[in-house]
């Protein structure tokens, strides 16, 4: 990976950043001029950036924060004295556009052990930036979770049996009953959408199953219910843990003899229509408190689905929240141009309760509320996260406990390195030559 290990540094207020880096193992590309900076990143080997300012003063942190946003692309690990990390400017370029901080004088380990979590993440975030749509699924997202959903859901659609979907609320039930119908050979036909819950008890059977006229007072003509609307295509019934029980023996009796009875009359009518089910309860659950008829259960999860929530599909969220940005951007013109590094790390770190359907609400309304060029974490409601640090390589950490038992073995020894060396299980000549590689001056 020698190729891409190109380090870009611009340095405010260092004489010789290149000879300050030397040791880093990295080919350093030290940019004086910003002008520079395109022609350096165009180069197209450089995906990770230094930043090394000591005495950064408001204007040069604007000049920075331009820089930097004009090459998001490239991910930036900054490193900055005390004076200029306590500059509210500072920690606000650290906050929108570096991958990591260090503070001056540089621990080089440590910073080597960081651009590579750096370089690592901009290998990730190339393979990242485009949402997996070259199936054309409304369903969006880049996750594995995603994938395997949309491999049901294709599975699923090729047969005619019914279903019964399940998922937390705003995870996207519905999206995928959708999906299902319209990958079907019923596509041409109706897709007819029933809410369950939002259908008073009293009018369910007739909202259902339809009237003849006289049924009751009010039924001044014949009506057809859902189901018969339906007819050639697919009825999706959200919410069926809300069907009252007196109703899912109607719903049973239609499911296995594929006619319905209006209300008011006696005539079977024979319906085409797929039932797809969807609840956000547990149904054996339901069935085992007598809330949900058995039989009406094993009818409808002859084929199930279950749609993950959004916090065990975490690679989904970047990309929704893109697209939705993307999708209202359009809507209206805003003047907002994209995440803070902050707002992507909150939302990374959120558990959305309230799946797809709290993102974008809080995307639509964090694009309302935003005034600055980036939506921060506070735009989104969100508590703030604090960095999450890659995990250490191993080398790193067997270099990291070697130096600290060194160190220790010293100190508890008052420096004579033939006592430390003991303590150690090393000759003296071994604990020397770890002292030089470590930098441990004695
Ligand atoms: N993977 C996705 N890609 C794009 N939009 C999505 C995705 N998942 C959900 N949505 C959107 O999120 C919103 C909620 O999804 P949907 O209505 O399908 O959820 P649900 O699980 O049926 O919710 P409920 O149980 O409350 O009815 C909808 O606007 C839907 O279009």
């Amino acid at each position: 990976m020698v190729d891409n290990r190109l380090l870009c540094v611009i340095a405010r207020g260092v004489a010789s950043p290149a000879r300050l880096l030397e040791s880093i193992g990295w080919e350093v590309c030290a940019i004086s001029d910003s002008r520079l900076l395109p022609e350096a990143s165009a180069r197209g080997r450089c995906r990770v950036g230094l930043v090394i300012g000591r005495g950064l003063d408001d204007a040069a942190c604007a000049e920075l924060d331009a820089l930097l946003r004009d090459h998001a692309g490239i991910e930036w690990v900054g490193a900055f004295d005390a004076a200029s990390l306590s500059l509210p400017a500072c920690r606000d370029l650290i906050f929108e556009h570096l991958f990591d901080h260090h503070s001056l004088p540089l621990d080089m380990e440590r910073l080597r052990v960081t651009l590579g979590h750096a370089h690592g993440r901009g290998l990730l975030r190339q393979g990242r930036t485009q949402p997996a749509r070259h199936d054309n699924s409304p369903l969006i997202g880049c996750s594995d979770a995603r994938a395997q959903l949309l491999q049901q859901v294709r599975r699923i659609a090729k047969v005619d049996a019914p279903v019964l979907i399940s998922g937390e609320s705003g995870s996207g039930k519905e999206l995928a009953a959708r999906a299902i119908h319209e990958g079907s050979a019923r596509a041409a036909g109706p897709l007819v959408t029933v809410n369950c819950g939002a259908i008073q008890p009293t009018l369910v059977q007739s909202e259902l199953f339809g009237y003849v006229k006289g049924a009751f007072t009010g039924a001044v003509r014949d009506k057809r219910g859902f189901i018969e609307a339906a007819n050639g295509g697919t009825i999706f019934l959200d919410e069926i843990g809300d069907l009252p029980l007196d109703m899912q023996i109607n719903l049973l009796r239609f499911l296995q003899e594929g006619t319905v009875n209006r209300v008011g009359s006696t005539q079977p009518m024979p319906v085409d229509v797929r039932v797809i089910a969807a609840t956000h309860i547990n149904v054996e659950q339901a069935v085992a408190a007598g809330k949900f008829r058995e039989d009406l259960f094993y009818r409808l999860n002859v084929l199930s689905l279950h749609v993950p929530p959004l916090r065990e599909r975490r690679r989904d969220v970047a990309v929704l929240a893109q697209h939705f940005f993307e999708k209202f951007s359009t809507e209206k013109q805003a003047s907002v141009k994209g995440f803070s590094q902050r707002a992507m790390r909150a939302m990374d770190a959120y558990a959305w309760p309230g799946n797809v359907r709290e993102l974008i609400n809080r995307v639509r309304r964090a694009m309302v509320m935003s005034d600055g060029r980036l939506i921060t974490a506070a735009d989104l409601g969100l508590p703030e996260s604090e960095v999450r640090k890659p995990p250490e390589r191993l080398d790193a950490s067997r270099m990291r406990a070697e130096r600290e038992a060194i160190q220790a073995a010293l100190q508890q020894a008052g420096n004579n390195v033939s006592h430390a060396a003991r303590e150690l299980g090393v000759s003296r000549i071994t604990l020397y030559r770890l002292m030089a590689k470590h930098g441990l001056a004695h």
